[in-house]
């Protein structure tokens, strides 16, 4: 029999119990919503039945409308097959059913999940049951009546967060919100709903219709008031996202003329933006996130992941103490290993540090912390390496220094150790060249600072063997990263495709444009910060590191730029010694520096770009493409090269290593979203004009030709060896 369905069972005490079933999270595919449809008007029709209760297989309620669908509608263009469920299903079929409807929630009821149950006359739920509207965070807003309903049950303020935050609650904050009536044991739960089902048939329980309800939105002069405040702190925190102030357009609709207007506007704006670019973009993030952890020849040759318990850490700077961090408030225990004393305290400090912040953050209890810290133990020699399960190396970017400690490692570990490196640059084989080993040997890096950004970037050198890279997935994922696997190359996938984004802007400082001008362009088009600023924060060390690494390997193809070295040579060191591109003060944003301009002058004198002499005149989306493009283009190389498994991982490595913007759904999905034939002849034109750095690779020129997305059969042209 399928997994998917919904059964429904009448029993003596005249309760029709309708059971959502489709695992893993009992999503509201197609064939599910008919069958509520079909089972609750049968429920409704028999004599038999007194009452009814929904509930979902697995321990869970329903995490929404499967998001399967919103794809496929992406795919066809036609938001037809998504079934009339608002009307047909909630208001018809559940709200206004002639016998009473109790939810009975457990786990989790998301999107469409909580808005069947909102549907419902009362809602009974076991205790830490997640509950919210995260439809925003799809590029949608709620299309069961949501909009409607949630302000109803908890207040307009509330709603509003809930939904614009796409924040879920839980189950014991939902009862004081007046979202659900009734908190009972998991064991209970089906009891006590079929009870308040058929007390409320008595007339015992109210039998309240949430549309119908008015008692806590409040004067409409207040509503409007809560609305424009809403308005104009969206417009604020989310100005790319169109579904933030249609949402808020929605609810008033139903403030001004009533729920069912409301439901009706709901519905139609629902389906004017699942075909917005923003949907796209975060419906294919969404799916692509979760393709990650399917890695072909690991994740499918039924090998089962090793428990990661210990782990040794070789450095203590600012990468080793992130990584410490992330692995101790895990509950993982760690060994951290440095040269002296003084080092090794500071690391320690760092990491205590590190652990402070996430409870004044609110992300960790003081016990929790306090429990964290506990799992640290910090060392000078290799003795207590000898019962550890990994070993993360992260020292500074120094092959002859890196190869000594992975001869040292391997006699001092144990023979099932892994022997991870954090290198965000050298070749792996390169580093484990010297010891026997290499089966063992994987990169795990992280990104800056490591305790806070999602990514984890797996490195698979040419040996590695399938269980140690399923093990390094499985403490990606134990420490609440995402890991995705990749293969062994200069930068490897996100500093490899993103090298050419600062170089880009330099080139066009060269040019004569503004550096703030540049950094603005960039934060308007989504990115949390320009290229200057991140320069900036990282401090211009690591640009000069960072960037001969890649002059060496990409000698082809790269913007040697003299910028830094002239900064670094006039005292400045960007944040870390207070003189970047800009001024930073306590308490106040970044300010752009006037006294950097002069430097920025003498760089362009020096570089003789400038066309005349003068400034080029461009406008700001010429600015956006001219860095982002020559992203595209090395992005289209590490695709022909098959360094990652998919397009959709480069996307996700993009947005969560180099924070593009979801919802523009990642840097390859942006630029299919752009079109191959616009990126090609755009970086055609500019070779043409300042040179090889902008030259179209083959993989991009050969999709332009021939109109095939970038992101199609990444792996199958003639010219790709795949590294995985
Ligand atoms: C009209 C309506 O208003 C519109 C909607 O309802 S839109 C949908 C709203 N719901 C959501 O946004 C919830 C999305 N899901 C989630 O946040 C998380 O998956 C969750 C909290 C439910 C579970 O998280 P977790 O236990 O970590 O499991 P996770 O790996 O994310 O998901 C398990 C599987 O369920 C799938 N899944 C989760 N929610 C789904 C959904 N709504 N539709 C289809 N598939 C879904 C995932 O894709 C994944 O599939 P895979 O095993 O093939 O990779």
């Amino acid at each position: 029999m399928s997994q998917i369905q919904v059964t429904m069972e009448v029993g003596k005490d005249g309760v029709a119990v309708i059971t959502i079933s489709n695992p893993p999270v009992n999503a509201l595919a197609l064939p599910i919503l008919t069958g509520l449809k079909e089972n609750f008007h049968e429920a409704a029709r028999r004599s038999d039945v007194k009452a009814i209760v929904l509930t979902g297989r697995g321990g869970r309620f329903s995490g929404g409308f499967d998001i399967n669908i919103f794809q496929k509608v992406h795919g066809t263009g036609d938001a037809s097959i998504i079934p009339d469920v608002s009307v047909d299903l909630v208001v018809n079929a559940i709200e206004d059913c002639k016998k009473p409807i109790v939810a009975a929630v457990e786990g989790l009821a998301l999107g469409g999940g909580l808005e069947l149950a909102m549907g419902c006359h009362a809602r009974v739920a076991a205790p830490r049951a997640q509950l919210g509207l995260p439809e925003l965070s799809l590029g949608v807003i709620p299309g069961f009546g949501g909009t409607q309903r949630l302000p109803r049950l908890v207040g307009l303020s509330k709603a509003i967060e809930m939904m614009l935050l796409s924040k879920p609650t839980m189950s014991e904050e939902g009862k004081k919100l007046g979202l659900i009536d009734a908190i009972v044991p998991s064991e209970e739960l089906l009891k006590v709903s079929r009870t308040w089902a058929l007390e409320i048939a008595e007339r015992r329980k109210p039998w309240v219709r949430s549309l119908h309800r008015t008692d806590k939105i409040g004067s409409l002069s207040e509503a409007q008031e809560v609305l424009r405040i809403a308005r104009q702190q969206a417009k604020m925190t989310a100005p790319n996202l169109p579904q933030h102030q249609a949402c808020l357009d929605v609810i008033e609709e139903g403030i001004v003329r009533g729920g069912y207007n409301g439901v009706l506007k709901e519905e139609k704006v629902f389906k004017e933006l699942i075909l917005s670019d923003t949907a796209k973009g975060l419906v294919h993030v969404f799916l692509a996130q979760r393709a990650t952890s399917k890695v072909p020849n690991v994740t499918d040759v039924g090998l089962k992941p090793r428990q990661t318990k210990k782990v040794a850490i070789i450095g203590g700077g600012l990468m080793g103490s992130g990584i410490a961090t992330a692995l101790i408030v895990s509950n993982i225990f760690v060994v951290l290993k440095e040269v002296n004393s003084e080092y090794l305290l500071k690391g320690i400090k760092t990491i205590e540090a590190n652990v402070r912040g996430l409870v004044s953050r609110g992300k960790l209890t003081k016990d929790e912390a306090e429990r964290a810290l506990s799992m640290l133990k910090g060392v000078l020699d290799y003795s207590e390496f000898k019962d550890v399960d990994m070993v993360i190396e992260a020292v500074i970017e120094n092959v002859p220094l890196k190869q000594k400690i992975y001869s040292e490692i391997e006699k001092a570990c144990p023979p099932h150790c892994i022997l991870a490196t954090n290198t965000s640059t050298i070749d792996l084989n390169l580093i484990g060249e010297k010891i026997k080993s290499q089966d063992r040997v994987i990169g795990a890096h992280f990104f800056s600072p490591a305790h806070v950004m999602p990514l984890l970037e797996i490195v698979r050198a040419q040996k590695t063997s399938p269980q140690v890279i399923l093990d390094l997935m499985t403490v990606g994922k134990t420490i609440k990263k995402v890991p995705v696997v990749v293969g062994n190359c200069t930068g490897f996938a996100v500093n490899r495709t993103f090298f050419p984004y600062t170089q880009g802007a330099h080139l066009l400082v060269s040019l004569g444009v503004d550096v703030f001008r540049i950094d603005r362009v960039i934060s308007n088009f989504g990115l949390p910060i320009g290229p200057f600023r991140l320069q900036d924060l990282s401090g211009y060390g690591v640009a000069l590191a960072v960037g001969k690494e890649f002059a060496n390997a990409f000698p082809d193809r790269i913007f040697k730029s003299s910028l830094v070295e002239l900064l670094v040579k006039n005292g400045r060191n960007g944040k870390n010694n207070g003189k970047g591109y800009y001024i930073y003060e306590k308490g106040s944003k970044p300010k752009p520096d006037p006294s950097v301009l002069p430097i920025i002058e003498e760089f362009r004198q020096h570089t003789k770009k400038m066309p005349g002499g003068k400034p080029i005149s461009i406008t700001d989306n010429e600015i956006l493409e001219m860095i982002l493009f020559p992203v595209v283009n090395e992005a289209s190389r590490v695709l022909d090269e098959g360094v990652v498994v998919r397009a959709a991982d480069l996307d996700i490595a993009s947005v969560l290593g180099m924070s593009f913007p979801s919802y523009r759904g990642g840097i390859v999905f942006w630029a299919d979203t752009v079109g191959a034939n616009h990126v090609y002849k755009s970086l055609k034109k500019w070779s043409e004009m300042y040179g090889g750095f902008y030259k179209p690779s083959k993989y991009l020129e050969e999709r332009a030709i021939k109109g095939i997305p970038l992101s199609a059969g990444a792996t199958s042209s003639p010219s790709s060896k795949s590294r995985l």
